[in-house]
């Protein structure tokens, strides 16, 4: 079985640090705090509005840390642009509504696919890795294998939401079909990435399936780094999955 990577996505430090306008809190700080907590890599998104991440973030995440980092981006030109600039270890192409509170689902691979064939591979020409933020569906998985993406991150924001709310029926279907989307993504040869909304229940859940290569989670650990700090937060992540991981094993 594969390991299971955690990305720890540090936005909401940005977000924090927004809320002031000034230097504190650092979001590269907090990745190189990640890092040394077991963080596999960096996840941040450079949304098209900057709301958290700026460019300065992502040149200086570049530079200064270690581990793969993976750029969350729209798929326009200016992205493009950037990513190539900087060229991350990974760029995650994600849909982007401007009047969004946070990504609502999965990118139009079906509508886009034309679009998106010579984007990834422009970004794949300049040795960055491509993954595709999608829905768990079927269509949607074949039509990222199609665009040549090696990877996909598939969004669990729609399962982690029914949990939130507490519409318990909802939740073991949106969960049964990433389970399905999951295995059927591995099948078709690409690698398979989960994320968003995810928290120490969902995560160790969904490190069950043991096609799963890696959890991308941002926004619940900088909230738990507030009370018990980040490394910890991280710590308790990694402990999480690995009793999701140990159980898919048994
Ligand atoms: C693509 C994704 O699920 C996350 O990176 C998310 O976009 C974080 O940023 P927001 O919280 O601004 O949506
Ligand atoms: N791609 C998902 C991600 O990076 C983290 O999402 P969230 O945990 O902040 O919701």
């Amino acid at each position: 079985m594969a390991p299971l990577r955690l990305g720890v996505n540090i936005d909401h430090v940005a977000t924090v640090r927004n809320a002031r306008g000034g230097p504190r809190p650092d979001p590269l700080r907090a990745a190189k705090l990640a890092i040394e907590a077991g963080a596999d890599g960096i996840t941040a998104h450079l949304r098209e509005d900057r709301r958290h991440i700026q460019d300065a973030d992502m040149a200086a995440l570049k530079a200064w840390i270690d581990k793969p980092l993976n750029f969350e981006m729209a798929a326009t030109g200016q992205m493009l642009d950037i990513a190539l600039k900087i060229k991350p270890h990974a760029v995650c192409l994600v849909p982007e509504k401007r009047t969004e509170r946070t990504t609502e689902g999965g990118l139009d691979v079906v509508s886009a696919h034309d679009y998106l064939v010579p984007f990834v591979d422009e970004l794949k020409r300049a040795g960055i890795r491509v993954s595709l933020f999608i829905e768990p569906s079927a269509e949607a998985i074949e039509a990222a294998a199609s665009i040549k993406s090696p990877v996909v991150e598939l969004h669990t924001g729609a399962w982690c939401h029914a949990i939130e709310t507490g519409d318990a029926e909802r939740a073991e279907r949106e969960f049964a079909r990433l389970g399905k989307a999951i295995g059927f993504a591995a099948a078709r040869g690409l690698e398979v990435h989960a994320g968003h909304g995810l928290d120490y229940d969902t995560a160790r859940r969904i490190a069950a399936f043991p096609e799963l290569a890696e959890l991308n989670i941002g926004h619940f650990l900088v909230g738990e780094a507030i009370f018990i700090g980040l490394p910890e937060a991280i710590r308790r992540m990694r402990a999480a999955m690995s009793v999701g991981r140990a159980g898919a094993a048994s």
